[in-house]
């Protein structure tokens, strides 16, 4: 592989601002010795889709776990640096980790619905954050929900059938579902295609696309042509290090640094 300069981060136009719906400042995480994100700064806009990019084992979703603090759940790993929610310091030991996970959902990679009716499966949330006051706000709040995923007209007529029926595609717009009962401001999606068929991964893609502007929503994925589709800012990680975060469109035309270069024309990765 080429020699890079390792050392500059190429933010394009974007000069980083302390009003952002989240940001990161320097920003490391460690699994026990081993430095998997290495200082990192990155602000998260309302109204983008930011897609996450980069080679495997470049440390996207683990700097991704770090913006509902996921990473508290694996033992080994340290989380350095500050990241903000509106200001407000989210690694703050008064911060309430189950609220900020409301406030931050997040999608995986293979979609995990409870094994519950597909109704339960979204009435769940809004039930333990006391979202709904009788069954009538519980109804609405499903409904609602499962049509901005865009699942109502394919599951209204058996909410008592059990998620995990569901077919793949189905499944993980139910835990997008999931992710908008709470009434979330952010989304972070870890990729969230990777485990489904064209179809179904059109279908998500289409989701995100309406889901834009409504939610901030961070997507890490593999799949370069799918960064390009659904997100209007792009962050391009290179062993731990942000090389370079942009508008998609710039990012995928005219690339600053050339370790991006390299990867988008696919010299490496
Ligand atoms: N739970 C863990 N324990 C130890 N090391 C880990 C753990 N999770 C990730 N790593 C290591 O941290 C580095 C970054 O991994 P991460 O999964 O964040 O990268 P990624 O860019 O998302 O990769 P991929 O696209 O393959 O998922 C890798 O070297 C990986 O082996």
């Amino acid at each position: 592989m080429a020699e890079y300069d390792t050392e500059t981060v190429v933010h394009e136009e974007m000069t980083l601002r302390n009003d952002a719906k989240m940001t990161a400042r320097d920003v490391s995480v460690f699994y026990g010795q081993k430095q998997a994100v290495r200082s990192v700064s990155i602000d998260v806009d309302s109204h983008y889709v930011t897609a996450f990019i980069g080679p495997s084992g470049c440390g996207k979703s683990t700097f991704l776990r770090c913006f509902n603090r996921m990473n508290d759940t694996i033992d080994i790993a340290r989380v350095e640096g500050d990241i903000d929610l509106d200001g407000r310091d989210i690694y703050d030991p008064k911060m309430d980790v189950v609220q900020l996970r409301a406030r931050v959902g997040m999608v995986f990679q293979k979609p995990n619905p409870f094994p519950k009716s597909i109704y339960e499966n979204i009435a769940y949330g809004p039930r333990i954050h006391g979202l709904a006051e009788s069954k009538t706000d519980m109804d609405r709040i499903v409904e609602t929900s499962l049509q901005r995923a865009g699942l109502w007209n394919e599951v209204k007529d058996r909410l008592d059938e059990s998620g995990t029926a569901l077919s793949g595609g189905q499944q993980q717009r139910l835990c997008i579902a999931r992710a908008i009962a709470v009434d979330p401001e952010v989304i972070l999606m870890d990729e969230p295609c990777s485990a489904l068929d064209p179809i179904a991964t059109a279908k998500v893609e289409e989701l995100i696309d309406e889901l834009q502007g409504r939610y901030a929503i961070v997507i890490v994925t593999h799949n370069m042509q799918q960064a390009a589709r659904v997100s209007q800012r792009t962050a391009f990680f290179h062993l731990g290090h942000l090389v370079e975060y942009g508008p998609t469109d710039e990012i995928f035309t005219n690339p600053k640094a050339d370790r991006t270069r390299d990867y988008i024309t696919g010299r490496f990765g």
